[in-house]
């Protein structure tokens, strides 16, 4: 079974009610509220052994990046996070203290956005602990930040660096080392307290139009989702991505790529918009000081998502980054 084929035969092509305006397919559902505002809604789910180890991660970590995870779904459809819900199936091993510092790792997250716990579900499971949280957020009306949205001649852009939160899982788990401590608590810090970049995708929400996807899966995996939802192709150059001084100094070449185009979860925003708003992002986000670099360009001769190499090869990136079931 494939992740995605999967969740493509969920999709439904009408809905009983108008006043749906995205439905499946993108970071989170849009539905009208009123003439101005939009309410927009996702969930994600957490599963220990799966997204998170007990021995790697506290209890605070663990909540913190299963709010993270969503709010950084609504900043991808431009909107800002107002409430959420959490359910949480328990198994014996965990005990309430614990739990009650896996919700003081959300509400602290929670408290910077001035985020609402308006409820949630609890039961008991058999071995490893799920948490599953909704969070609702309102976007402007005439705001659609969707995959959908890449036109030919657009400009690919990425907020951030990519690869650091694989690097600093791979350190967690020692499969590598590395000797300068700032460095290794870096990455492991961009692992385990991802930033949802809610005002990235603001400044991204003002411009005239633009596709948006945040990066759970891998680079390669969110670009292949705008190619697939836009029609259209993607390339990317290598020398262009943008990769921590860390991150550098830890990787060789190979598992450089293996990090940045498929490790997933950075939560950085990447996306496409003209020319004319790439020039005017670039300005405001240098203005803020926030992190926005270009990657690439959106092309109508083919389909699929290429990187130019630092050699000037140009291969094809598969979307093969996290799939679960795939694995
Ligand atoms: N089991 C499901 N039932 C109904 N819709 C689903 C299901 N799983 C995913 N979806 C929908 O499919 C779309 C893509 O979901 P997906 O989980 O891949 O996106 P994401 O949340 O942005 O990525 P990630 O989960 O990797 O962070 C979303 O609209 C989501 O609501
Ligand atoms: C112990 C452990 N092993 C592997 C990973 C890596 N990982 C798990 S899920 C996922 C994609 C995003 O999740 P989803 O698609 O469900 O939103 C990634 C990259 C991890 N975090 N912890
Ligand atoms: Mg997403
Ligand atoms: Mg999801
Ligand atoms: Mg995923």
């Amino acid at each position: 079974m494939d992740e995605f084929d999967f969740i493509n035969k969920l999709k439904s092509s009408c809905h009983f009610h108008q006043d749906v305006k995205v439905g499946i397919g993108d970071d989170a559902a849009v539905y009208k509220t009123s003439e101005h505002t939009h309410q927009v809604v996702c969930v994600d789910t957490m599963v220990e052994g799966v997204h998170f180890l007990k021995h790697v991660s506290t209890p605070e970590e663990i909540g913190y990046k299963a709010l993270a995870v969503n709010i950084s779904d609504i900043a991808a459809m431009g909107a800002i996070p107002l409430y959420y819900l959490v359910s949480i199936a328990i198994p014996s091993s965990w005990k309430e203290q614990e739990l009650l510092n896996l919700y003081q790792g959300m509400k602290e997250l929670a408290n910077e956005y001035e985020m609402d716990l308006l409820g949630g579900d609890t039961v008991s499971t058999a071995d490893k602990l799920v948490v599953t949280v909704t969070v609702i957020g309102e976007v402007n009306a005439n705001v659609q930040t969707l995959r959908s949205n890449a036109r030919d001649g657009d400009i690919v852009f990425v907020t951030g660096n990519v690869g650091d939160s694989s690097a600093g899982l791979a350190l967690l788990l020692e499969h590598v080392t590395l000797n300068n401590k700032s460095h290794k608590e870096y990455l492991i810090q961009r692992h385990k307290r991802p930033t949802p970049r809610v005002k990235e995708g603001q400044f991204i929400a003002k411009l005239e139009r633009a596709s948006l996807n945040d990066i759970s899966d891998g680079l390669a995996s969110e670009l292949n989702e705008i190619s697939e939802a836009s029609q259209l192709g993607i390339t990317i150059n290598e020398a262009d991505l943008p990769i921590s001084e860390a991150l550098l100094e830890l990787g060789t070449s190979h598992e450089l790529n293996k990090w940045v185009l498929f490790g997933g979860e950075d939560f950085e925003l990447v996306g496409t918009t003209s020319q004319e708003s790439w020039e005017k992002l670039r300005n405001e986000c240098e203005d803020q000081s926030i992190s926005v670099t270009k990657i690439g360009t959106v092309t109508s001769d083919h389909s699929s998502v290429r990187m130019v190499t630092k050699d000037h090869n140009t291969i094809t990136l598969e979307k093969s980054g996290y799939n679960h079931f795939k694995r």
